[in-house]
């Protein structure tokens, strides 16, 4: 298909540009935690930056889908009934303006909030539930959180789904560099947009630039075919509480994968996947009864699937996106299509 006429040009348009204005600002608070952390200022239990974040980025995409989109629903992560009588309130607000001003040439196409009323409006049309039939948008404001706070990687990331498929997805990585080596050695730009479209493909682009760049003016990515184990490179997350990784070793080992996985906090590990800079995500489940929440993994799907990758669940079976605001699967492997059966395997083997 076409990379201009495709029918969801008009919604990855929108989606790019409300995720390009969430990015500039969630990118703000976690340089400043930074510069916090260094300066000692932040203490470890202050969660308020992300919880800032997390409103004040919902706000902002959920009002541009809605002003473009008015009949459709969107499952987002954040409520704002943990806003109430807040006292960030007044700084979510700062930040939205700020933003906006910033990037005031995007009115035209996603508008802006001017007030508490609006934004904590904006927040809730993220109650839907999904579901089977229809299509509604999911949402993760800042997906990492726990990376946000270690001034680590994180993503603002947003999908399209369609009777329980997804066809769209945008992920903007504020943090990310543009080619990762290892955990300590990386390059490039700092800052990635990664976009796909059903039957289009998966794209790159630099995050921080101004406006909408067409796909066909964006670096097409594709996943690695490789299967050779001496060649393998596995990603997987940060948190020992999200994914097993005592696991995860075990399958690594039957697949006799050497290269020390890449550790990577938030969807930014199915980007560094599609494109083709690791060839192997594993996300074990730590607990029997852990269900993983569509908006952790509805972009990052798609991307995976337009790049020539292969996603499942433990069992290998394809995640279903219409079975409401959870998956109804345990854990997610996602891999290139020559390795993604044998990863099964191990998989099975070990648990
Ligand atoms: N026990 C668990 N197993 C798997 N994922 C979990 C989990 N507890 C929380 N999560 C999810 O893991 C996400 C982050 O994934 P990762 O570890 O790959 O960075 C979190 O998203 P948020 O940070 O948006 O809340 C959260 O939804
Ligand atoms: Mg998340
Ligand atoms: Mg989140
Ligand atoms: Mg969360």
């Amino acid at each position: 298909m076409a990379t201009s006429t495709h029918p969801y040009a008009k919604e990855l348009e929108i989606a790019t540009l409300a995720v390009k204005r969430a990015s500039i600002l969630t990118k703000k608070l976690s340089d400043s935690i930074v510069t916090l952390q260094q300066s000692g200022t932040l203490t470890k239990d202050d969660k308020s930056p992300v919880t800032v974040g997390d409103f004040a980025s919902q706000a902002i995409v959920n009002h541009a889908i809605k002003l473009n989109f008015p009949n459709d629903e969107i499952v987002g992560e954040e409520d704002s009934q943990d806003l109430q009588d807040s006292p960030l309130t007044s700084q979510i607000l700062d930040l939205i303006n700020q933003v906006q001003q910033e990037t005031s040439e995007y009115d035209d196409k996603i508008g802006k909030l001017s007030n508490l009323k609006e934004i904590t409006t904006s927040i809730d049309f993220g109650d839907s539930q999904g579901g089977s039939t229809g299509r509604f948008w999911a949402l993760d404001p800042i997906d990492g959180t726990k990376g946000f706070l270690r001034g680590d990687q994180f993503a603002v990331c947003l999908a399209l789904i369609e009777n329980g498929k997804v066809v769209l997805g945008v992920i903007g990585c504020p943090n990310l560099p543009q080619i990762i080596h290892s955990n300590d050695k990386h390059e490039g730009i700092v800052g990635g947009l990664y976009s796909a479209v059903k039957g289009v493909g998966s794209y790159y682009s630099a995050l921080f630039t101004k406006g909408f760049t067409p796909l066909d003016q964006q670096q097409k990515i594709s996943m690695k075919s490789t299967s050779n184990p001496s060649e393998l490179k596995v990603v997987e997350g940060v948190e020992k509480g999200h994914s097993s990784h005592s696991t995860q070793a075990q399958i690594k080992q039957i697949l006799g994968i050497t290269t020390p996985a890449i550790n990577l906090d938030s969807q930014v590990k199915y980007c560094v996947l599609a494109s083709g800079q690791s060839d192997i995500y594993l996300r074990l489940p730590v607990s029997d009864t852990y269900r993983e929440k569509i908006w952790d993994h509805a972009a990052g799907n798609i991307l995976i699937y337009e790049s020539g990758g292969q996603v499942g669940d433990i069992e290998g079976n394809p995640l279903n996106f219409g079975t409401g605001r959870t998956l109804q699967s345990k854990g997610v492997i996602a891999g290139n299509k020559q390795v993604f059966d044998s990863v099964i395997k191990a998989v099975q083997q070990v648990l």
